[in-house]
């Protein structure tokens, strides 16, 4: 069955313009637990713009599906990943200025790294994932670096203008999604999805979590965020199952 992790990067994100203790990622994911979300996705970003330390540290102790912590390959990202112990950790680019992670981790360009990476995470019990292009160079990179799972950067499909470029963009995930499993990897799928784009993707054969934030976010100013995170869910199950 596909899985849905929600990403409560944002919430942090409304909390830190105001430098306020509220609104609260920890009370978000609890809520989301509650609506029916699989895991808990949260960046601790080097520049700690939305998700703090302590919400990392209170979250672990709280959550009762799974966390899925998204950072850069620092040694400083993968001291708190060994303190914290995330169930999941995905390994992603970084740039200080950029609004968003607006590619892939380059895996293939940067090898010896991130399966150092990938062996010090697993040596402490945590399941690596690696966030990329729907590439088939670094997703071969990937299997090669040793991570069971891949999560897939919708980013180009979710940008896509017209429908001629969403349908190549969309052909691009479905293909690394497809080479992924020919690997043996678990394959997710992330960034940018909508209550509107969601679909074609979690239609897709064999894709095993939608990690989703900011869409959620900003339809729950409107719906309320239990509500919000509840659709989200349905239409992934709906075009995954038809039902
Ligand atoms: C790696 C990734 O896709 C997430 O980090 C997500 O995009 C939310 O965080 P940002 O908006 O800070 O990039
Ligand atoms: N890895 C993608 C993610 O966690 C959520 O991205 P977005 O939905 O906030 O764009």
């Amino acid at each position: 069955m596909i899985k849905l992790g929600v990403n409560i990067d944002h919430v942090a994100t409304l909390r830190q313009a105001r430098g306020t203790r509220y609104p609260s990622p920890v009370q978000a994911a609890l809520m989301a637990e509650n609506a029916g979300a699989d895991s808990i996705t949260l960046h601790l970003r080097e520049d700690r713009r939305h998700i703090q330390d302590a919400d990392v540290d209170i979250l672990r102790g709280l959550l009762r599906t799974k966390m899925n912590l998204e950072m850069a390959v620092t040694e400083e990202m993968i001291a708190v990943a060994l303190r914290v112990r995330p169930q999941d950790v995905c390994l992603v680019p970084e740039r200080r200025q950029e609004l968003t992670t607006e590619g892939g981790l380059d895996v293939a360009g940067q090898l010896n790294k991130v399966a150092d990476a990938c062996a010090r995470l697993a040596e402490a019990g945590i399941r690596v994932s690696l966030f990329i292009d729907p590439d088939p160079r670094q997703l071969d990179a990937a299997h090669t670096a040793g991570a069971p799972v891949v999560e897939i950067h919708t980013g180009r499909y979710a940008d896509a203008v017209g429908e001629a470029e969403a349908e190549r963009e969309l052909a691009r995930v479905r293909t690394a999604i497809e080479h992924g499993l020919a690997l043996g990897l678990q394959v997710n799928a992330g960034h940018g999805l909508h209550y509107h784009n969601v679909q074609a993707v979690a239609a897709i054969p064999g894709v095993g979590e939608l990690n989703i934030g900011h869409a959620i976010v900003a339809e729950a100013v409107f719906m309320g965020w239990e509500a919000a995170v509840r659709e989200m869910k349905r239409l992934m199950v709906e075009a995954a199952t038809g039902r």
